[in-house]
């Protein structure tokens, strides 16, 4: 068969998986009492998917990404990536303006009356809602009123995620400019501070250094993280099907943030305390989201986890997406400021991405782990880590950390990589 020929035959194989799969998704979505996919404001949203649905969808996004690749040819397929870039123009322009609050939830706003609330030409607004539209987000009514469709109704609505699209916008983003300038500068660098984020905020320290005398900006970055463990897929509740709790009287989870993960465990594991540290700045809002019913098993100390561990004799010490956040040198340091603090039989816990062996996942699904990996060089140095360099970090801390291997859980995007302390 000619290359010509069997690229057809691709083609066609995906397409016609595309339609088996799509057919299946519906059967799903009817079964469960689901309304069909549409941007229509008006359905529900938020529709939790049973793990079939959650499969499916994933299917779909494996097959139609690389119907897409096929079908534009290399050249339209690189073009099309970086156009891309004025996606985040747009949604900075959402954010910054509050088009999405400002749009009501039930009616429309006229271009005019919008353009006078935010102090922004009308010509600009209109341009900016109608490059929206053309990514689903908005609708237009009668050429002069701007309405809601589903995705702009959702962003209204999560307050949570705009926090996030504005980290990146105005945090992310101009690191991202900066991440190969960088590496350039500081080549093979084990430094936090030798990253994209630095130059571009012209920052000497870690970012969440700077972050203890910023509030405002430390809160958006804490609810950032609040939107992404609001997601099925990283929820931090996995980690109750990971491990077996019966043993687990008390749990310290460290660079805790606001306290989604110790909120998630204590209310499925009714036996467990737990500490959360991090850095004091972010104790008020601990404390908030902590509800009333389970504020006498959970804590908040401000801690630096670079100091030596003050909670001694817990059975598990917990990191959730902190070691993504380091080179490994500060990993290492990291795991070393546990020792004095562990008992023998103590389970040392990470929760974080597991970057497959290239190839090994569909490339959907390994690009949005290898995306995480850029974004942390971006930021901090760091990386996402494949499982022999688990292995190795913990090995390099101490050989009396024995490493316990990763474990999986369906519907769960992080692995959870653990080691028991073997030392007296
Ligand atoms: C990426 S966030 C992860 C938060 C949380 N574990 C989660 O999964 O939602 C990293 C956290 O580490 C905290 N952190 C950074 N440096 C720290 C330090 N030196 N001591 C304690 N916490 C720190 C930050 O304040 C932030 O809450």
């Amino acid at each position: 068969m000619t290359k010509a020929a069997e690229n057809s035959c691709e083609l066609e194989r995906l397409a016609q998986d595309i339609a088996a799969k799509t057919k299946e998704f519906i059967a799903v979505l009817h079964k469960n009492g689901h309304a069909l996919p549409s941007h229509d404001p008006g359905l529900p949203r938020n529709q939790s998917l049973p793990p079939a649905g959650v499969t499916l969808q994933t299917n779909l996004m494996e097959l139609t990404t690389e119907l897409q690749a096929l079908v534009q040819g290399p050249r339209l397929h690189v073009h099309n990536q970086i156009l891309a870039h004025v996606n985040l123009v747009n949604l900075h322009a959402i954010y910054k303006l509050k088009l999405q609050e400002l749009v009501p939830i039930d009616g429309s706003i006229s271009y005019k009356h919008l353009a006078k609330s935010v102090g922004v030409g009308e010509d600009v607004i209109r341009r900016i809602a109608r490059y929206a539209i053309t990514k689903h987000i908005f609708q237009e009514n009668d050429g002069n009123y701007l309405a809601h469709s589903a995705t702009s109704k959702m962003l209204a609505e999560s307050p949570m995620m705009m926090e996030w699209i504005g980290m990146v916008c105005e945090e992310m983003w101009p690191a991202a400019t900066q991440a190969i300038p960088a590496l350039m500068k500081w080549p093979g660098s084990q430094e936090p501070q030798h990253s994209g984020y630095a130059i571009a905020h012209n920052l000497d320290t870690h970012v969440f250094d700077m972050l203890v005398d910023q509030p405002e900006r430390a809160a958006r970055f804490a609810n950032a993280m609040i939107y992404f463990n609001s997601n099925e897929d990283l929820a931090p509740h996995h980690l109750c099907d990971a491990f077996d709790w019966v043993d687990v009287k008390q749990l310290v989870d460290i660079g805790g943030s606001a306290g989604s993960t110790a909120v998630a465990l204590a209310t499925r594991l009714p036996e467990l305390n737990i500490v959360i540290q991090d850095h004091a700045v972010l104790g008020e809002q601990a404390q908030r989201s902590i509800p009333h019913e389970l504020s006498d098993r959970i804590e908040f100390m401000a801690h630096d986890f670079f100091k030596v561990q003050p909670v001694h004799d817990a059975d598990a010490y917990h990191f959730r997406w902190i070691f993504h956040d380091w080179p490994d040198k500060y990993c290492v340091m990291l795991l070393r400021a546990l020792i004095p603090a562990l008992k023998t039989g103590a389970r040392v816990i990470v929760s974080d991405f597991v970057v497959p062996e290239l190839g090994t996942q569909s490339r959907y699904r390994e690009g949005l782990v290898r995306g995480f990996d850029l974004a942390m060089m971006e930021l901090f140095n760091a990386k996402e880590r494949e499982q022999r360099d688990w292995d190795k970090l913990f090995c390099d801390a101490d050989p009396r950390f024995l490493f316990d291997g990763v474990r999986a859980v369906a519907g769960a995007d992080l692995a959870f990589i653990s080691a028991v302390w073997g030392g007296a």
